[in-house]
């Protein structure tokens, strides 16, 4: 019987992988002198545990994201292109960190990247 398709998040590595890949992350956010005055006032415990849940969410997984939409989330940080950019190069490098094929790689690359114009918004 054929099996159906794993999700992108079971590509991932689940819930496990999702918590490995936001906590490498979280890491290179605070090793970062560009990015890390941007969570100077987050409560990381908090950003942590939500970027997990939409990370489940948009891959796919059994998880409810409470979070703010992007747009609000992100509303007057004063982001600019290259933070942006910055942002997702720590991303990748935490992605290539972690035993994640280039395929599901790319495909959560590009649907990160698809809420550019949302986080956007209101910079
Ligand atoms: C596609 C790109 C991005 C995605 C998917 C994303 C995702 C998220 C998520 C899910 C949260 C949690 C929001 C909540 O729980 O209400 C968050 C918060 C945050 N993001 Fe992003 N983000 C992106 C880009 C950026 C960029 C480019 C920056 C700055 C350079 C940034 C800085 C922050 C900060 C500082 C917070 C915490 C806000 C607070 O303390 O309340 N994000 N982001």
């Amino acid at each position: 019987k054929p099996q159906p398709a794993p999700t992108l998040y079971q590509q991932l590595g689940g819930e496990q992988g999702i918590h490995a890949i936001v906590e490498d992350f979280a890491y290179r956010l605070a090793d970062d002198p560009e990015l890390v005055g941007f969570f100077a006032n987050t409560n990381i415990d908090y950003f942590v545990g939500s970027l997990a849940d939409y990370l489940c969410v948009v891959s796919d997984g059994p998880c409810v994201y409470q979070g703010a939409p992007m747009d609000k989330a992100h509303q007057h940080m004063g982001i600019h292109e290259a933070d942006f950019n910055r942002l997702v190069d720590a991303l990748q490098a935490t992605l290539l960190a972690q035993p994640i094929s280039a395929s599901a790689r790319n495909q959560l690359l590009k649907r990160l990247a698809a809420q550019h114009a949302a986080v956007m918004r209101y910079q």
